[in-house]
């Protein structure tokens, strides 16, 4: 027996979305983002010189095909990108309908979205007077702030201070199926915010919102600072995915970031978390101790968080670069017969307008299988060829591509 890394680099999208265009920020279609070239071509422009310098330099991750795959999905060629690829690479098209986190991970992992999410609207209150209610009442405040749209770091700016005067929770939302709560860690408090978000979730799954999102915070006004203990509650999958196929085969899942949360911990043995330099250290850790016929499925989510929603391109730069260098000594790592699957659940263009997601193709990178073109798949595909690797039986629509 072998063992499968599924690592999802979150957000990282490769355009070409054949359906960008029903997707929206700020009111605009997605038609044309992509996230991978408009970085690269930033950084090829000089447009992306913080903390970093020069053209997009990413050679482990082209080497294992990043530049064709990107090429498949858009057909368009990235500066500093395309080496010929020794690894197995393609594009992978979205059917789900939903641009957003659980959607791209239930559809990689084999189960593409069989219902259409509940979305907040643009107007103010943004949430049923039910909710607003029972989360007051929940938190034990008399109201909550925000009740809009918003970005988190400017929903802090924005009533970070009010929180701390008056302790109502601020809530709010996105272009994503998202019930988002932000309070300080201390003068609210992390456990009741958790509670808090444990409590209200069956009201908004019920609803078929997708998520509720605890966003605990620290600091003080002008220099208010998310924390690492973010934690979704997210609706459980419909039908069995990926990890439960092979925790069924007797097989071990070992979650990293926030798998266990986007799944509801079903079919996980295990989760380890942690900021991304943390996740990386367990991946090598895990290379070198996980056992035969496991699956390690990870998401590294700080190119999402910390730099497309942020829209920093140059920090989206930083952060694939680095991620670059840990591959490169995360590679060698591996044992003969183990397969890397490298992905993205969608993208999130840092050099497009609006601060939400974009709907765009994501790249599929395979090591320990050979090379050559895996050409188009469906996101399901790769749930199918994890399974068919480590030799368990896949349900759904996936079809293997190894
Ligand atoms: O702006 P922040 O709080 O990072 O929120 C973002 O994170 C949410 C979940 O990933 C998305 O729906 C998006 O709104
Ligand atoms: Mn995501
Ligand atoms: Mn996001």
């Amino acid at each position: 027996m072998t063992r499968a890394f599924l690592v999802v680099l979150d957000s990282v999208g490769i355009g070409g979305a054949p359906d960008a265009a029903s997707f929206f920020n700020d009111v605009r279609p997605d038609t044309g983002a992509n996230t991978l070239l408009h970085i690269a071509e930033a950084c090829a422009s000089g447009h992306a010189e913080t903390g970093r310098s020069g053209p997009l330099t990413l050679p482990n991750l082209d080497r294992l095909g990043l530049g064709a795959a990107l090429a498949c999905a858009s057909g368009q060629g990235a500066p500093g990108l395309g080496a010929p690829p020794e690894g197995r690479w393609g594009a992978a098209t979205e059917i789900s309908p939903g641009k957003d986190t659980p959607s791209g991970h239930w559809e990689l992992a084999g189960l593409p979205v069989p219902w259409d999410w509940h979305y907040f609207p643009l107007e103010v209150p943004a949430f049923p007077a039910e909710v607003i209610a029972r989360v007051s009442e929940l938190a034990g405040t008399d109201g909550i702030l925000g009740a809009c749209h918003g970005s988190g770091t400017v929903m802090l700016d924005r009533f970070g201070a009010e929180h701390l005067r008056t302790v109502r929770p601020i809530c709010y939302t996105s272009a994503d199926s998202v019930f988002q709560i932000a309070a300080h860690e201390e003068s609210f408090g992390l456990e009741r915010l958790l509670a808090l978000c444990e409590g209200i979730a069956p009201m908004l799954h019920e609803m078929r919102v997708g998520r509720v999102i605890a966003r605990p915070f620290v600091g003080q006004e002008g220099a208010f600072r998310r924390t690492a203990n973010r934690r979704d509650y997210a609706i459980a999958p419909p039908m069995p995915v990926l990890t439960d196929w092979v925790q069924r085969a007797g097989q071990p899942v070992i979650g990293v970031g926030k798998i266990g949360d986007i799944f509801s911990m079903r079919g996980i043995d295990r989760v380890l978390k942690g900021e991304d330099a943390v996740l990386m250290d367990h991946l090598d850790t895990l290379a070198d101790t996980a056992p035969e016929g496991a699956l390690v499925f990870a998401n590294l989510v700080e190119f999402d968080s910390l730099w497309g929603h942020r829209r920093d391109v140059a920090g989206y730069a930083r952060a694939l670069e680095w991620f670059d260098a840990r591959l490169g000594t995360f590679l060698p790592r591996l044992r003969p017969g183990d397969l890397l699957c490298l992905t993205a659940d969608h993208g999130n263009d840092p050099t497009w307008h609006g601060t939400d997601h974009t709907r765009e193709r994501v790249p599929v990178l395979v090591a320990g299988c050979g090379t050559g073109p895996v050409g188009h798949v469906a996101f399901a595909d790769v749930a199918a060829s994890v399974a068919a690797h480590l030799g368990v039986t896949a349900t759904g629509p996936g079809r293997s591509f190894l």
